[in-house]
């Protein structure tokens, strides 16, 4: 039977159930960068009004946004609940936004939780419990819920039943529920990390990539109009290119120029103004910020360009090995800088060229090096 959804865009008040949200937090403390892909307190509260509300205004994502937007249609079509969603990509490339826009989209309700804050089955069963029909429940950092959940969730998204467990040991009986059709929309910023049973029982993945510099100039002149902030294209662009192909930073870039431009200058963002305020804010030409360029600097410098151990340029840097792999590395490998190998960490050419520094033997012996 396919149940009635009611009708599209309609503006609904998203609810927010047994959000838990200290992951997140402590994963951007811990860096506490301006470039960094999670959200910050400020991000947060000012994600809401700049978020876009519907696929149309949504920018870049061309092959998901074409994949869902048949999706939604052929269910709204039928007039039916539509099928379950995973969204899988980095922080800040617009997972919630998505999951806020297939609500819209399908004139749905939306209920926001998350793995970490679903220990229990019994916390997964009175969500799903109270849903109504057509629902959109999304589930953030779904590859962090509590396998007991996990398992509760199968049955969920599949049968829309769950067994109720009454009772310990030999005594315990399970009480079936049956729920009303709903969709799941799962986020994930790790989806080799979602057990295939979990992942099979999505009707439609969507994969995030990170955006284009043109389609960020496009989210940071949206965003500039939204915060009525005058922005000339080249602006636009100059902010766009540090951005690291994530509308996140876009944003919070755009915020710290737009401070620059009131306090410097007339307001307006001009390509220098963005230049010079990113300069202030140790954001260079190609996104790298202070600690990205620390250790490309003593990669080059110190050690030649490699190889040299992680441990080593950990110190050399004077920051844990982690933070080095983990904070630094992947935009630095993402971006072709520096390459990871069994014997340790190179500099590409790209990075002598980025620096603006001479390999030793001009080029043959890095090369050398490089190829091995
Ligand atoms: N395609 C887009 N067009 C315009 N703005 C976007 C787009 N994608 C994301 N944004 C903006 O970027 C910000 C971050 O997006 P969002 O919160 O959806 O990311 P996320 O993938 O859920 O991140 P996380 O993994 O940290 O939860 C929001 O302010 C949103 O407005
Ligand atoms: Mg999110």
């Amino acid at each position: 039977m396919c149940p009635k959804v009611p009708p599209p865009h309609r503006e609904r008040e998203a609810v927010v159930v047994n959000w838990d949200d200290t992951a997140a937090m402590t994963e951007h403390a811990a860096s506490g960068r301006l470039v960094g892909g999670g959200a910050d307190g400020e991000d947060q509260a000012v994600e809401a009004a700049l978020r876009p509300k519907d696929l149309g205004e949504f920018i870049g994502q061309e092959k998901v946004r074409e994949q869902l937007d048949l999706v939604l249609r052929a269910a709204r079509a039928r007039g039916a609940t539509a099928d379950h969603v995973l969204l899988s990509g980095a922080p800040g490339l617009g997972k919630t936004t998505l999951s806020m826009i297939i609500a819209a989209e399908m004139g749905a309700p939306i209920r926001i939780t998350s793995g970490p804050a679903i220990q229990h089955a019994g916390d997964l069963a009175a969500i799903l419990s109270s849903l109504q029909e057509g629902e959109v429940l999304f589930l953030d950092e779904i590859h962090r819920m509590s396998r007991p959940a996990e398992e509760m969730l199968y049955m969920a998204m599949e049968d829309f039943r769950v067994d109720v467990i009454v009772g310990k040991g030999p005594g315990a009986t399970a009480i079936p529920l049956e729920l009303p059709p709903f969709t799941l929309v799962g986020a994930t910023t790790r989806a080799g990390l979602l057990p295939p049973p979990l992942r099979d029982r999505f009707g439609f993945t969507g994969h995030m990539e990170f955006y284009e510099p043109t389609e960020l100039e496009r989210v940071v002149h949206r965003s500039a109009g939204l915060l009525d902030v005058g922005i000339e294209a080249r602006g636009a662009a100059e902010i766009a290119g540090r951005s690291r192909g994530t509308p996140r930073i876009a944003n919070r870039l755009l915020r710290r120029v737009r401070d620059y431009a009131q306090v410097k200058a007339d307001g307006v963002i001009t390509r220098d103004i963005a230049a010079a305020a990113l300069a202030v804010y140790e954001v260079d030409s190609r996104g790298l910020d202070r600690l990205d360029r620390a250790v490309l600097e003593a990669l080059l410098k110190l050690f030649g360009g490699g190889p040299v151990g992680l441990s080593t340029l950990a110190v050399a840097v004077g920051e844990e090995r982690e933070t080095v792999e983990e904070v630094a590395e992947p935009f630095l490998v993402r971006e072709g800088l520096l390459a990871r190998t069994p014997r340790g960490r190179i500099a590409t050419p790209a990075a002598w060229a980025h620096l603006g520094i001479t390999p030793p033997g001009s080029g043959s012996g890095q090369q050398g090096l490089f190829g091995a």
